[in-house]
């Protein structure tokens, strides 16, 4: 039987009167790539903070069995700050080593390990200002690797990217969740998502669809995108997935 790994329970979310997540349900599995699509302020954003314990005034029953990495979509870190690439790796085992950040020759060589797995290990030594927009979000995704995380959460990681860089953290994706990790990916890609991840969830407010990518069609999308619809996907036509592995 599959591992339930997350479980969200009748999940409410306001801000003073503004409701922006209603009466969320569903439960992801053990080695589930999930995408989360939905226009914007459809509560994508919000949902992933809910679930990494950063927005706690919710209403509803969450249970997460296992440790989160994360990815978040706009890097608040101040890339004029001098700091090199190995440092910003680093800074994922901070809850592991404290306040005063002791690392270990252990943890210096996981992060060049990470880095070498994400093919970003000629970066080790240099400035995080001298990084290109795809070379830093590999070095975020090598930040939130270093932990161990059982579950990988994404937030737009084709945001400020070119389709190269693009295809490259999708394949990286691909290849972490074969190996085993659980995969919860918010993207504005929806036939990337529909292409790369087995279970999409279509957000806006409230969840209108969970289903297997496989399944998708237009309908569930035009429940949630209406009028932009048309610039999307060909009405009508369903969305007919061939291989998921071109
Ligand atoms: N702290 C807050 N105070 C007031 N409104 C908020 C707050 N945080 C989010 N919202 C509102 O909640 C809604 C959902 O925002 P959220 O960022 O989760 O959407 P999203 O689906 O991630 O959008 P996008 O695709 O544009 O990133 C938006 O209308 C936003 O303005």
């Amino acid at each position: 039987m599959r591992e339930k790994i997350i479980s969200v329970k009748n999940l409410n979310y306001k801000v003073e009167n503004n409701e922006i997540l209603k009466f969320i349900n569903f439960d992801i599995y053990k080695n589930d790539f999930v995408g989360i699509i939905g226009p914007n302020g459809a509560g994508k954003s919000t949902l992933i903070k809910i679930l990494i314990g950063e927005i706690e005034n919710y209403n509803g029953k969450i249970e997460i069995k296992g440790k989160i990495g994360y990815v978040p979509q706009k890097d608040e870190f101040d890339r004029s700050f001098p700091i090199r690439a190995y440092e910003v790796v680093l800074m994922g085992i901070y809850k592991n080593v404290g306040l005063f950040r002791k690392y270990k020759k252990e943890h210096y060589e996981k992060a060049k390990n990470i880095m070498k797995m994400l093919g970003i290990d000629y970066l080790y030594n240099r400035n995080v200002g001298k990084l290109s927009g795809g070379e830093y979000q590999r070095l975020s995704l090598a930040r939130a690797l270093i932990s161990d995380p059982d579950i990988l959460i994404l937030d737009e990681p084709e945001a400020g990217v070119d389709s190269k860089a693009q295809i490259k953290i999708y394949g990286i994706l691909e290849e972490l969740n074969k190996k085993g990790m659980t995969i919860i990916l918010v993207s504005h890609d929806i036939s990337m998502v529909v292409k790369k991840a087995n279970t999409v969830m279509c957000l806006n407010k409230t969840l209108h669809c969970h289903k297997n990518a496989i399944d998708m069609t237009s309908e569930d999308l035009r429940k949630i995108y209406s009028e932009e619809l048309e610039l999307l996907v060909h009405i009508n036509k369903p969305i007919k997935v061939v291989s998921r592995n071109d």
